[in-house]
């Protein structure tokens, strides 16, 4: 985790301490189970939860003698134990514990996303409100193509991260699992009915099946879904460092008062935050295909995922949890220049009206042909002459087109009268 992008909540969430108070939740869930089903004397729970001890430093230590974190992380926990320490971890392997206890990290730290995703949301859902009407060119393949809202981009980023939502929320739910099991997780030394009971304590159902871990698949449908999301929001940031091309300038981030552009040049204002999340969002991608890596494991598991796991939650939960932060502030903050937005419509003298002038001389009775050849032929001399376009369809088809009709060809505003439809779907957000 690289503390520039790490932000509080999700940041402490992955401390070393924070980690063992969750593998100890989970050793003591399974403890109260026991105690639930009378398989050990009553009041063990309490007496373990009284005398449980965590000192990171001393389960460091121990590890660096045992060579293995878990049984350090034992021997320190039952250190102040008495007879309760004997229903510690038992009938239990390592990845029970680990891994139960990672899935209340992901959910936690997903619980934490998706909180500030709905935050996003609705930041966008405002700038879609906000500029519905606003005229603005499109552009394919970085050519100006035709006229369409402004508000629709941020209508489009709106349905995808609201898909990446819920997806989410599918995600959390399959990733909401623990595993009891033991060491090839056939419930030889515990029983099942243990297993539930302590989930249960701690709102987690069973796996299914589960080896001596949780199967990897799961982690890897949540990180491909953050991979989805980072993606997403390196979408909104690619378009608007392209609007804020100088020779573009439709839009420019929220750039601070005290802020400075260039060391060297005292003049600029540079999008260096969507840069960064464009290459955060590099970061977490490389994740989803580490992830997939972690799924094929041997047998009943190897644990070459382990030291994958140690970076990639943190990293990948921290870092995402950043960007859609930072992205808020972007979105919120964004200056868009409208009078620009409107005027670029017009860079080509009129070019970006080309199919609308093509299906009138059709409606007139040219075949598509035709009116193909005609239009492209004029359109490709004001290409190279930068004339301008309308002027040369009034004098090449004043016999077809009225001036009024000519000038009904070439406004912006035709190419609004659906955006109605489109927002329509989304009436009840
Ligand atoms: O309950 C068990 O422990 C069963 C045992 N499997 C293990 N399960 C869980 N952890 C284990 C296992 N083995 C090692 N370790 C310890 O895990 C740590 C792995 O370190 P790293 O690769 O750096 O992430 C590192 O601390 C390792 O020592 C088995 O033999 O099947």
């Amino acid at each position: 985790m690289v503390e520039r992008y790490a932000l509080e909540p999700i940041k402490s969430l992955w401390s070393l301490e924070a980690q063992y108070k969750r593998w100890l939740k989970v050793e003591l869930a399974v403890v109260w189970a026991y105690e639930r089903l009378g398989i050990a004397p009553k009041g063990t729970y309490q007496q373990a939860i009284k005398n449980a001890y965590i000192d990171v430093e001393k389960i460091l230590d121990i590890e660096k003698e045992v060579d293995h974190d878990v049984i350090a992380f034992i021997k320190v926990a039952t250190s102040k134990m008495g007879k309760e320490a004997s229903f510690f971890h038992y009938g239990l392997t390592s990845s029970d514990v680990v891994d139960t206890a990672n899935s209340l990290a992901l959910i936690e730290a997903t619980n934490i996303i998706i909180s500030e995703m709905k935050n996003l949301l609705k930041l966008l859902f405002e700038k879609a409100l906000q500029y519905k009407k606003l005229p603005s060119i499109g552009r394919t393949h970085g050519v100006h193509a035709e006229p369409t809202s402004f508000g629709l981009k941020f209508l489009s980023w709106y349905s995808e991260l609201k898909r990446d939502l819920k997806r989410l929320i599918n995600a959390r739910e399959e990733i909401s699992v623990g595993k009891l099991s033991g060491a090839v997780g056939n419930y030889a030394h515990i029983s099942p009915l243990v297993e539930e009971l302590a989930l249960s304590k701690l709102s987690l159902k069973p796996t299914p099946v589960a080896t001596q871990v949780i199967p990897r698949d799961l982690h890897s449908n949540l990180i491909n879904i953050f991979g989805l999301i980072a993606s997403a929001i390196e979408r909104m940031a690619i378009e608007i460092r392209h609007l804020q091309k100088t020779e573009v300038l439709e839009v420019q981030e929220p750039f601070k008062k005290t802020q400075r552009g260039s060391s060297a040049m005292p003049h600029k204002k540079n999008p260096i935050l969507c840069e960064r999340l464009t290459g955060l969002s590099r970061i977490i991608r490389s994740y989803v295909h580490t992830a997939f890596e972690n799924i094929p494991l041997w047998h009943e598991r190897d644990i070459s995922h382990s030291s994958v796991e140690r970076f990639m939650f943190p990293d990948v939960t921290t870092t995402l949890h950043y960007m859609i932060v930072k992205a808020q502030h972007l979105i919120k903050n964004l200056v868009v220049f409208e009078d620009r937005v409107k005027r670029n419509i017009d860079t080509t003298k009129g070019l970006v009206y080309s199919q609308r002038v093509m299906l009138k001389l059709i409606e007139k009775g040219l075949t598509r042909e035709e009116a193909y050849k005609n239009v492209q032929k004029l359109a490709l001399k004001c290409w190279e002459t930068h004339s301008s376009f309308k002027n040369e369809i009034a004098k090449s088809f004043s016999h077809l087109l009225s001036k009024n009709e000519i000038e009904e060809l070439f406004s912006p505003d035709y190419y609004l009268k659906n955006i109605d439809a489109i927002y329509k779907r989304f009436e009840d957000e």
